[in-house]
């Protein structure tokens, strides 16, 4: 297939699928206030859109917001659409200044079809400590298959917090890492899975840490994590 340079060079159907992928990604965007998982524009969410006709993922493209605009503000025609190495192809503003770390878990990991990062508060203050969450929940268990591991620290700007969120959730059943002295990263199926990973990270995050100011939390045996996610995962909801 030809160069691929503008939206415009991709196939309609694929073009199709950036707008529905736009409008769901700035939907998205009104869930992490809503949630209180950010303050201000302090975090993101992204999805993969897939190319129907290059199915090795290499034409994939993923539709992030804008930098630094006001989630209210935020529109699907104001979502910017990248390659996989975190070019812009279509949008008329820059896209997050964290768009190098969504590229980077989306070139890597290509079961992955959301990315989603916060600051919110209680996962960012276990990321502060560099302390992964242990699992001593049973909606840990159900979520994250284990405890919610911290990934190393990186500055922004390249791929190093890319290289950090894969190469510690490529190690654990988690769909949550701990940036060190950062924040979550988030990573699911799509888009919404992503965010619903943020929102339970923040949940058992600041109920584990209320748990710790009463005493140690109790331990749950790991065959008992392990048939938890099997249950969640395979039987749970409709
Ligand atoms: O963590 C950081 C900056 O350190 C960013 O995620 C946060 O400020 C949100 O930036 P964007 O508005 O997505 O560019």
């Amino acid at each position: 297939m030809s160069e691929l340079k503008s939206l415009a060079d991709y196939p309609q159907s694929m073009q199709d699928e950036v707008s529905k992928v736009r409008q769901i990604v700035a939907d998205l965007h009104a869930e992490l206030p809503r949630y209180e998982l950010v303050v201000w524009t302090a975090g993101n969410v992204s999805q993969r859109v897939r190319h129907p006709e290059i199915t090795d993922g290499s034409a994939d493209l993923f539709v992030i917001k804008p930098s630094g605009v006001a989630y209210d503000e935020l529109t699907a025609q104001s979502m910017v659409v990248c390659t996989l190495d975190g070019k812009l192809l279509d949008g008329t503003r820059a896209p997050s200044s964290d768009t190098a770390a969504h590229a980077y878990t989306y070139e890597h990991m290509p079961e992955v079809g959301g990315v989603v990062h916060t600051h919110s508060t209680y996962a960012t203050a276990w990321a502060a400590r560099g302390e992964e969450i242990p699992c001593v929940l049973t909606m840990m268990a159900d979520e994250f298959g284990g405890p919610i591991p911290v990934g190393p620290f990186a500055i922004i700007g390249d791929d190093s917090i890319g290289r950090g969120i894969v190469s510690t959730l490529s190690e654990s059943r988690s769909p949550a890492v701990l940036m060190r002295n950062h924040g979550p990263f988030t990573i699911g199926k799509d888009a919404k899975a992503s965010v619903k990973a943020a929102v339970m990270c923040e949940e058992v995050a600041r109920t584990v840490h209320i748990s710790r100011q009463l005493g140690d939390p109790a331990a749950i045996d790991q065959q008992h994590i392990d048939s938890l996610y099997e249950r969640y995962k395979n039987v749970y909801g409709q």
